[in-house]
């Protein structure tokens, strides 16, 4: 599926002027508050028609004000989950569910009801009411909702914005199977670096109403400058990495990657599977020799590749560590006094604390499109 968007719309004072092009599984919309992220979202599904331009889904035009085409909303197949679950209370969690399809012609009905409570793991739940269920539930519920009706593309506009750590962290399992199982793409707008690194195939960031970068997720996080200044402390690199066993002596599990083990808290995945591992930039030290007596437990072995030294004490190095990429934040004095520069032999040293549930993937996503 490509999804295709080129529109310029004006509201109030604030004017966007967003194009892209993606084919991802799950493309987050990532920016700052007010870079237009719900705008660009509301007009994909037509709650607001662009005062210019042009949305496709694989050639269907949803909207080309050139030609004077506007698809309604009801006509565009799209799937809506917003930050609310949006629930109707008097009806019942299974009523909730039979409603999304209620609208959706017969012949374009191919959402099967069993295998969607499967899928959200909502099957104890249909004869609850809304208000008998956590937040997580019913957003949930809510997703099984827009699944029901049969997209061709989900909208999820922070559908874990209302929701604390513990929530979100039950809710992420299903976001990521509604990811690889269906073959329904979806666009998932948030503003958290965590979320979008770990459910996202693709990026689309915006900034004051425009695209200021898209591409696959690996490449984006990487691009730190690209980040909003509030989350630039917690962006990285993305390594996926198969988990190669398990130590249950010390709860550790291990992962293999080009440039060698990897050593993590355990993770309940089986051995064999491919997990994406964010790595905090912040978090990696750099030595000029194999260091001895450390307690630190991943110690990896690179070349580095550039370093970008910024307008304060902080540098950023990039170090290609066996095909994987590697960012170290470190200062400039330590840049200088290791003498660091492209092309220098270096091993980066991460504690394996560093790694907590936010920043391992259950599972990667497969690359974008496919
Ligand atoms: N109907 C409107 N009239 C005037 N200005 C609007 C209207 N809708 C949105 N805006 C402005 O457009 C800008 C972008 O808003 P939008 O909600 O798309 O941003 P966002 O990136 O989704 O932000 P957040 O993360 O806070 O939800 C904001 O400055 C907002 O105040």
């Amino acid at each position: 599926m490509t999804l295709s968007v080129d529109v310029r719309h004006r509201l109030g004072a604030f004017e966007l002027e967003a194009a892209f092009e993606t084919n991802g599984r799950l493309t987050a919309l990532f920016g700052p508050s007010g870079s237009g992220k719900t705008s660009l979202v509301n007009l994909i599904g037509g709650l607001i028609r662009p005062d210019r331009g042009r949305i496709a889904v694989d050639g269907r035009l949803l909207v080309d004000t050139a030609a004077g085409t506007f698809l309604a909303k009801h006509k565009r197949r799209i799937g809506y989950v917003f930050q609310d679950a949006r629930l109707f209370p008097h009806m019942s969690v299974s009523q909730n569910l039979r409603y999304g399809r209620f609208f959706r012609p017969k012949t374009e009905r191919y959402a099967d009801m069993a295998a969607v409570v499967d899928l959200l793991g909502i099957g104890d739940l249909l004869d609850r009411k809304p208000n008998l269920l956590s937040g997580g539930e019913k957003q949930r519920v809510a997703i099984g909702r827009a699944l029901i009706a049969s997209p061709q593309l989900m909208l999820m506009d922070e559908p874990l914005a209302s929701l604390d750590d513990a929530r979100k962290a039950e809710i992420l399992p299903y976001i990521e199977r509604l990811r690889d199982e269906t073959r329904i793409p979806i666009v998932y707008v948030s503003h958290s670096i965590a979320e979008v690194a770990r459910l996202a195939s693709d990026i689309v960031v915006l900034a004051g109403g425009r695209v200021t970068a898209s591409g696959p997720t690996a490449e984006i996080m990487q691009r730190l400058d690209l980040l909003p200044e509030e989350e630039r402390a917690e962006g990285g690199s993305m390594l996926d990495l198969a988990v190669s066993g398990h130590d249950d002596q010390y709860g550790l599990t291990m992962l293999t990657s080009g440039a060698g083990e990897w050593r993590l808290p355990r993770i309940d995945t089986a051995v064999g599977s491919r997990v994406r591992v964010r790595v905090r930039a912040r978090d990696v030290m750099i030595a000029t020799e194999p260091p001895q007596g450390l307690s630190a437990m991943n110690i990896v072995a690179g070349r580095i590749v550039e370093i970008a030294m910024g307008d304060g004490p902080e540098a950023l190095v990039k170090i290609d560590c066996g095909g994987g990429i590697l960012l170290s934040r470190i200062t400039r004095h330590s840049v200088q006094a290791l003498g660091l520069e492209p092309g220098k032999r270096v091993f980066a040293v991460v504690k394996a604390v560093t790694f907590d549930r936010a920043n391992i993937a259950s599972r990667a996503p497969l690359a974008g499109g496919r």
